[in-house]
């Protein structure tokens, strides 16, 4: 399974196109707008998801209710375009034209800057219109139907926050993928403990009344994934490395880590490994999860537990100093709509990317390009697993 998404943030609409899912996978566009609905919510966002319904246009792919085996196309049109239809139009200008919101003063921490040199856009505007995690909303549509894909496979991934401005919700580890789903459905803020969500929340506001903003950490949490997906053999084929790398592929995460990740390096081995045991109805299975359901880049069966560090939103509406690029002159960086905490919204996308990850990983284990014959293959391949 690939995929590719295209779209400007404000130019008419987001497209997706995913290749390599099976057919007769039951598929319906409610299943990806749900998703697209949960990626818009969240304390702390702007007014552009006050604008914005993210709704599924499937264009290609699926017919009556059930997936081809062809390349799978979803559009997600951007309501906010009738407002910009002057400032992104596609004819050519005219010699004289008044080019309203030519962006010279690159943001601190956004693409503007790097974009324009290399693309040789001295209207950053055309660097910011693609680098602007509106394009997350296409990547949550992949990610919505790898997770359908999963769920017949009887894989649930559920992905909420654990941390804002330095503000920790602790979560029980007991509690199953179910559970987290739903409770964090539950909050603004996307978090279990109600106290925490309180602090954060009063954290938003306070950024948003300095005119900056914060960052935070997201965790995602697997059940289901069977083990030895992935591989130690080859580097490029080890499942955490390309679950890190899709973390990392969204916009403003800094940081990924497994279980108990970079607190490793603070502990013994005998308090980090995870001791080894067997049962008949579980077949193999680990007393305790610190390495967050990894080992040799293969998944070891038990849940995955990954974390993902967001930085704080770089537009700032109390501007850091910039230079304009047309008079080289020190000036405050350009200021445009913004969020000032998307973290819970991020969770959203962070457990969507992890989603197609996974799909990916078990659609190159079990080739197959019919969904039934694929769902076989998992079943005998997990009853073998049990019994090695
Ligand atoms: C859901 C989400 C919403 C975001 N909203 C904004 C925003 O409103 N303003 C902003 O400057 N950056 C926002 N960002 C972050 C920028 O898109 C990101 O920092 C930028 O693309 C530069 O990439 P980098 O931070 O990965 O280097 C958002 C990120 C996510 C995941
Ligand atoms: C549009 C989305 O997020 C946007 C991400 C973003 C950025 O710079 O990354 C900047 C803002 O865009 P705008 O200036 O249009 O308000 C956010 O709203 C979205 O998540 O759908």
């Amino acid at each position: 399974m690939r995929y590719l998404t295209s779209g400007e943030s404000h130019g008419k609409q987001l497209t997706t196109i995913i290749e390599g899912v099976p057919s007769h996978l039951p598929l319906v566009p409610e299943q990806i707008n749900e998703s697209l609905i949960r990626r818009q919510g969240g304390y702390g966002r702007g007014r552009r998801m006050q604008i914005e319904k993210d709704l599924v246009d499937i264009t290609s792919g699926v017919r009556h209710g059930y997936t081809l085996g062809s390349p799978i196309s979803l559009v997600v049109h951007n309501d906010d375009f009738k407002h910009w239809i002057n400032i992104m139009g596609e004819d050519p200008l005219p010699e004289d034209a008044d080019v309203k919101r030519t962006i010279s003063r690159p943001r601190p921490g956004h693409a503007d800057l790097n974009g324009g040199m290399k693309y040789g856009h001295r209207d950053m505007r055309n660097v910011l219109e693609r680098s602007s995690a509106r394009e997350t909303a296409a990547r949550v549509g992949a990610g919505a139907v790898a997770k359908v894909l999963l769920r017949e496979l009887g894989i649930e991934v559920a992905g909420y926050v654990r941390e804002i401005a330095g503000i920790v919700s602790e979560v029980d580890e007991n509690l199953s993928v179910e559970e987290r789903a739903r409770i964090s459905e539950d909050s603004p803020v996307r978090t279990f403990d109600e106290s925490a969500a309180e602090k954060m929340m009063k954290a938003i506001d306070i950024a948003k009344k300095e005119g900056d903003s914060i960052g935070g950490v997201c965790e995602v949490y697997v059940e289901g994934m069977p083990p030895g997906m992935g591989s130690y053999v080859q580097y490029d084929r080890k499942l955490d490395a390309k679950i890190a790398g899709a973390v990392m592929s969204i916009n403003a995460f800094k940081g990924v880590e497994f279980g108990l990740g970079f607190e490793a390096a603070r502990h013994n081995g005998s308090e980090v490994h995870d001791e080894i045991l067997w049962d008949k109805d579980r077949g193999y299975y680990r007393r305790t999860n610190r390495l967050g359901g990894f080992e040799g880049g293969m998944t070891s069966g038990m849940p995955i537990v990954v974390k993902g560090v967001m930085k704080p939103i770089p537009t700032l509406y109390k501007p850091l100093q910039s230079v304009d690029i047309e008079t080289k002159e020190p000036f405050q960086a350009s200021i445009e709509r913004s969020d000032s905490c998307a973290v819970p919204a991020a969770s959203v996308v962070m457990e969507h990317v992890v989603a197609f990850e996974l799909a990916k990983a078990i659609t190159e284990e079990f080739p197959a390009d019919y969904f039934p014959r694929l769902k076989k293959a998992v079943d005998e391949y997990r009853e073998e697993m049990r019994e090695f």
